[in-house]
């Protein structure tokens, strides 16, 4: 590593460099997150963007006192490099390792954890207020980008923070980028910015400020003539309240710091809320990731010099694919299919939709509530929308999914990847919660596939339905089952035996169906392979419970209020009281690291499992030997 970065153990060091040092700095800090990503995975094209703002914002504002709130927090790994967690980089996002995104209880500079979207404005603006409140002297500092932006709950800070009296800045950090490219009006209003309004801007900032960036500075200066007799309008920003400035070079620390030394003299003298637009560029100072930011979102290992190559076996469907390929047959055998995601295009395997059914396909930003009430629109009039939603994300769709699509019984399918243990993201994104919620809300039903070939096969029975159904489904891949080309689905509401033993029984939902299957073998118990959360299969419980003297329920999912739950009920209502024993999560959040070490930490893998049920049946199992001796 090069000097000036192994200096700096915590921005009080940063902020006694000198003004020149920052751009050798800034230099060393770019390479380091380039050499670090490379060597774990992570997040890179986002936070090669906000190098320079970075640096600008440590050094400007007084942290941790001045409060910085990153919006996803997928931006902050240069932020955690200097803010004392630069060795800490070897071990990111691994079991026990730092988080990907930013954690109050790592460090005191992560003034509010995040991973979804679009919360830093409503964040930053409670602690100015607050600050305000107990008349303590410090800034607030929102860090948000261009696609968080387009969620309305930004809109809705944005809507109380122009109005409120507190030394709050907002930073929109535009990239002209989401994960994908960005989508909707607001996009284009922040082209429009770029262009037609440079005037407008450059008023506020004030010429010094430009003059450091020479050609942002003499587009000020053509649009200046441009504008001459002319009334500017003010920018929606502006009219919300705020005092825009920019746009400027969000990597040119010449305009960044005067700007926001401005800004911060603003704060200081109580102007109200700030707003400083900053252009960058997603990727910035890596070819490849400027050339290809969408793959290089959040790449896993790769050697810098080369870049990302194609792995030399082929890897195994993912169920993510599984899904897509199901969304383009059956979107070619119903014309009435529409497909939607709230910005996770690629996440949830729908370039190849988008490719073919143009017309049928929306991206409606980051903005999932509005992805489940504009579906339940399209499905008023007779459209059969499919939602491809992460499980983790559909939280932010939750009273959309009861009031305007459950209530009204209007038949719609819910693609909810990424159900279970994500991995590498942590708890901000598993997926622990939707059969918790999703089966406790009438009218709605919820598969569980087990592999590929029913993930595809249960799309199917779900798309076929009168109401709306969920179909959720892990990251990454299976078992690797044979996925079928055809479109028929499974009967509704039915689970299956896979395995016939005695004494215990264990009711699978969903991929944990295989370590069960292992279960069953050497315990000698049954295995049922239960595919429906929500309707439960009655018969086939009745069928178990008369048949064996305990049940185990299985599922990735939290054991409270899940499918296991949902087993104690149905046997409560039947009056039937045999033990079961319910394994799933547990009531604590999982953290970041490998999913299949998460998955035996949690006792979920088939050695987890099978301790689990003979600690609590050991007089109920035949082991194997014993079983082999009998026979
Ligand atoms: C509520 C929510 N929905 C979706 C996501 C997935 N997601 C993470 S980053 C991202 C794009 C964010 O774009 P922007 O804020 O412009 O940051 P950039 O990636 O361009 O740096 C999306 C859609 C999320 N984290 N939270
Ligand atoms: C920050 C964020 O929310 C996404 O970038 C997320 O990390 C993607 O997760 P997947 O890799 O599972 O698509
Ligand atoms: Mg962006």
């Amino acid at each position: 590593m090069t000097q000036l970065l192994a200096s700096i153990n915590s921005p009080d060091d940063l902020r006694r460099l000198s003004r020149s040092q920052l751009h050798p700095l800034a230099d060393e800090l770019r390479r380091f997150v380039i050499d670090s990503v490379s060597s774990t995975g992570g997040h890179l094209s986002s936070n090669l963007g906000t190098v320079e703002l970075t640096v600008a914002l440590h050094y400007v504002f007084n942290t941790p006192q001045d409060r910085l709130v990153w919006d996803v927090g997928h931006q902050t790994y240069p932020h955690k490099i200097l803010t004392g967690r630069r060795d800490g980089m070897k071990t990111l996002r691994q079991l026990g390792g730092i988080s990907g995104f930013p954690r109050r209880e790592e460090s005191e500079y992560d003034t509010f954890g995040t991973a979804h979207s679009s919360t830093s404005i409503s964040a930053a603006l409670g602690m100015a207020l607050a600050s305000k409140i107990k008349g303590e002297d410090r800034r607030s500092v929102a860090i948000i980008g261009d696609g968080a932006m387009t969620a309305g709950m930004a809109f809705e800070a944005l809507n109380n923070a122009g109005i409120a009296d507190g030394r709050l800045l907002v930073v929109l950090n535009d990239n002209d980028m989401s994960i994908s490219p960005p989508v909707g009006a607001l996009n284009r209003y922040l082209a429009q910015l770029m262009s037609g309004q440079f005037y407008s801007a450059a008023k506020n900032v004030g010429k010094q400020v430009l003059k450091g960036a020479p050609p942002l500075f003499e587009l000020a200066k053509r649009l200046e003539e441009h504008a001459k007799g002319m009334v500017v309008p003010a920018t929606l920003f502006e009219k919300f309240g705020f005092n825009y400035i920019g746009p400027i070079d969000g990597h040119d620390l010449d305009s960044l710091i005067p700007t926001l030394e401005n800004i911060r003299s603003l704060l200081d003298s109580d102007s109200g809320p700030q707003f400083l637009h900053v252009v960058t560029k997603k990727g910035q100072g890596y070819k490849l990731a400027e050339a290809d930011p969408v793959a290089y979102h959040g790449p896993g290992k790769f050697d810098p010099a080369v870049g990302l190559v194609k792995p030399a076996n082929k890897p195994k469907t993912t169920f993510t694919q599984v899904f897509g390929q199901w969304l383009c047959d059956m979107a070619a055998a119903d014309p009435k299919l529409v497909g939607i995601t709230p910005a996770m295009r690629e996440g949830s395997g729908m370039v190849e939709f988008e490719r073919r059914f143009p017309g049928r396909y929306f991206d409606v930003g980051i903005a999932e509530q509005h992805a489940v009430t504009f579906a339940a629109g399209l499905a008023c009039e007779g459209l059969k929308p499919v939602v491809a939603i992460y499980s983790t994300f559909l939280q932010r769709g939750y009273d959309q999914l009861i009031h305007d699509v459950a209530l009204q019984k209007l038949p719609m399918v819910f693609a909810l990847d990424r159900a279970g243990l994500v991995g590498a993201d942590g708890a901000t994104h598993a997926g622990a919660y939707d059969i918790a919620f999703v089966r406790c809300i009438p009218n709605m039903s919820m598969a569980c596939p087990a592999d590929e070939a029913e993930c595809r096969q249960l799309l199917s029975t779900a798309h076929a339905q009168n109401h709306p159904v969920t179909v959720r489904y892990p990251r990454g891949a299976g078992v690797g089952t044979e996925v079928p080309t055809s479109l028929d689905g499974l009967p509704f509401g039915k689970g299956e035996v896979r395995l016939e033993g005695q004494g215990v029984a264990i009711l699978a939902f969903g991929s944990l169906l295989y370590p069960a299957l292992e279960v069953g073998e050497s315990l000698g118990a049954t295995v049922a392979n239960m595919r429906w959360a929500k309707p439960l299969d009655l018969e086939l419980l009745r069928t178990l419970a008369a048949s064996h003297q305990a049940l185990v329920t299985v599922e990735e999912g939290c054991t409270m209020g899940g499918a296991g739950s949902a087993v104690l009920e149905a046997l409560q209502a039947e009056g039937l009281t045999l033990p079961v024993l319910v394994l799933g999560l547990p009531d604590e959040f999982i953290e970041h690291g490998d999913p299949a070490k998460l998955l035996a930490m949690v006792g979920l893998d088939a050695k987890g499992i099978d301790a689990a049920v003979r600690a609590r049946f050991a007089g109920l199992i035949t082991p194997a030997p014993e079983r082999a001796a009998a026979a």
